[in-house]
């Protein structure tokens, strides 16, 4: 096969990691260590979109990157207009779903590439529309409890066990899940890079 080029995932996300692997790709996995409380921005989706060049910049300026092309990936939920990243703690997971429930939010998911062989960047942020179902109390106190909201953005997760809990999504649900497939193909693109050529 003709020389394949490396590819660096700047992310320690699983989520991202698994789609990625789904898809035919095998990156290698450096976690940028960004501190995301850090960053400011004028609204979620810049936000979004600044913390995933962050963490690709952080990676790609490392040696351990050199001659690859590194993603960085960033998300987080535009919900009534606050910005939430992962909850602070299981009351705070709770105090969300109580606010989320039978309404919809806005996961916004940042993508950043850097090719490192000549230093061209691109990014673009994608945005999915999702639905809240009417979930109960005690629903919410059970989804809580198993710990998986306290790991991702938002709270909730459409593939895994909060996906009971969400009765829709209008956009790409790869988004939601931290990696929007179609997008990476189009940014892989601008940088001359066909996404079928990192095909493991
Ligand atoms: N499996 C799954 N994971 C989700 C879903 N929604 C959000 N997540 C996860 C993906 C990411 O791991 C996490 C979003 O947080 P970040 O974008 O800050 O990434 P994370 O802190 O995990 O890693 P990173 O900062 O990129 O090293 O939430 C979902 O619907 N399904």
């Amino acid at each position: 096969m003709a020389d394949q080029v490396r590819f660096v995932l700047a992310s320690q996300s699983p989520a991202r990691l698994a789609s990625l692997r789904a898809a035919g790709l095998d990156p290698e996995v450096i976690v940028s260590g960004v501190d995301e409380s850090a960053v400011q921005a004028a609204d979620t989706a810049a936000l979004a979109g600044i913390l995933a060049r962050l963490k690709c910049e952080a990676v790609a300026g490392r040696d351990a990157a050199s001659g690859a092309v590194v993603l960085g990936c960033d998300s987080v939920l535009e919900f009534e207009r606050q910005t939430w990243g992962k909850p602070s703690g299981p009351a705070d997971a709770i105090a969300r779903w109580r606010r989320m429930r039978g309404r919809s939010g806005v996961l916004h998911t940042g993508h950043w590439l850097i090719d490192t062989r000549n230093d061209a960047a691109v990014g673009a942020v994608a945005s999915t529309t999702v639905r809240f179902a009417e979930v109960t109390d005690d629903e919410i106190e059970a989804y809580v409890a198993t710990g998986e909201p306290l790991q991702v953005a938002g709270a909730f997760t459409i593939d895994g066990r909060g996906g009971p809990f969400v009765s829709g999504v209008d956009g790409d649900p790869g988004t939601v899940v931290g990696v929007s497939l179609p997008l990476l193909r189009t940014l892989l693109a601008g940088l001359d890079v066909p996404i079928t050529t990192l095909w493991r």
